[in-house]
C-alpha cells in the first residue's frame, strides 16, 4: 500500500481533452459555487444544468446527493474533513473539466484555503468561482431542511454560519445573492459566464 510505484502513465496514448472538446463541440469549466447552506448553490446549479442542456451542452452536476453519500461518505463536518471533502471534490472535477465537461459544484466550501486548493487542483484558468451571498438571515429564514433550527438548539455543532465560520471569497468570478435576483437572473449570469468562456 502506499505510493504506486509500480504504475506507468499511459498519458501519451490517451486521446485529449482538445481531442474530447472538439467532439463534443463545447469546453470544459468548473462552475465552483460556494455559499451558505440554504443559499440558493444547489437550486441555481439545477437551473443551469436545464438551460445547458437545452442548448446541446453537456454538463455535470457535483453536489451533496451525489458526493456526500457516495464517495465522501465517511467524511463529517470537522475542519479536517470538509477539507478533505472540497480536495477529493476537486480531483472529481478534474476529471470532468478534463472530459470536456461543464462542471458545476455546489458545497459551501466555507474557507479561502479550500477554495484555493481546488483552484489550484482544477487549474485557475478552469475555475470560475461564484459566490451565492444570500445572507444568513434569509437562508436561516429559508430553513429549507430544518438543520438551522437544530443549529440554534445545539443539536448540531460546527454549523456553518452559526458555530462554524464562512470565509467570504476574495474574488469571486460572479456574486448572487438570491434574497435579490430571481432564479431566472441568477441562472442567466451564471449562463453568460460559461457560454463566455472561450
Ligand atoms: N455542521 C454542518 N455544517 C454545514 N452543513 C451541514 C452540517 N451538517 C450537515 N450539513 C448539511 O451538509 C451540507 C453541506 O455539505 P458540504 O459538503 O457542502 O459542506 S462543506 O463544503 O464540506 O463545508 C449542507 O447542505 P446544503 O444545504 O446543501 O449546503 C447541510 O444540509
Ligand atoms: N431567487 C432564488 N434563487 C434560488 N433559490 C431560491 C430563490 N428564492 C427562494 N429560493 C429557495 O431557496 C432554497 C435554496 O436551497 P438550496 O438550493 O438547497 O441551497 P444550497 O444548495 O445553497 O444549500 C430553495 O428552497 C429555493 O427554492
Amino acid at each position: 500500500m502506499g505510493e504506486a510505484t509500480n504504475i506507468y502513465p499511459i498519458y501519451e496514448k490517451m486521446m485529449t481533452r482538445s481531442d474530447k472538446e472538439q467532439l463534443l463541440g463545447q469546453r470544459g469549466v468548473m462552475v465552483w459555487f460556494t455559499g451558505l447552506s440554504g443559499s440558493g448553490k444547489s437550486t441555481v446549479a439545477l437551473g443551469v444544468e436545464r438551460e445547458l442542456h437545452k442548448r446541446g451542452i453537456l454538463c455535470r452536476i457535483l453536489d451533496g446527493d451525489n458526493i456526500r453519500s457516495g464517495i465522501n461518505k465517511n467524511l463529517g463536518f470537522s475542519a479536517d474533513d470538509r477539507k478533505e471533502n472540497i480536495r477529493r471534490i476537486a480531483e472529481i472535477g478534474k476529471l470532468f473539466v478534463d472530459t470536456g465537461v461543464v462542471t458545476l459544484s455546489a458545497f459551501i466550501s466555507p474557507t479561502n484555503e479550500s477554495r484555493r486548493m481546488a483552484s489550484g487542483i482544477i487549474g485557475a484558468d478552469d475555475f470560475k468561482e461564484v459566490y451565492v451571498s444570500t445572507p444568513l438571515e434569509v437562508c436561516e429564514q429559508r430553513d429549507v431542511k430544518g438543520l438551522y433550527a437544530r443549529a440554534r438548539r445545539g443539536e448540531i455543532k460546527d454549523f456553518t454560519g452559526v458555530s462554524a465560520p464562512f470565509e467570504v471569497p476574495e474574488h469571486p468570478a460572479l456574486t448572487l445573492d438570491t434574497s435579490v435576483l430571481t432564479l431566472e437572473e441568477s441562472v442567466n449570469k451564471v449562463l453568460e459566464l460559461i457560454l463566455n468562456n472561450k
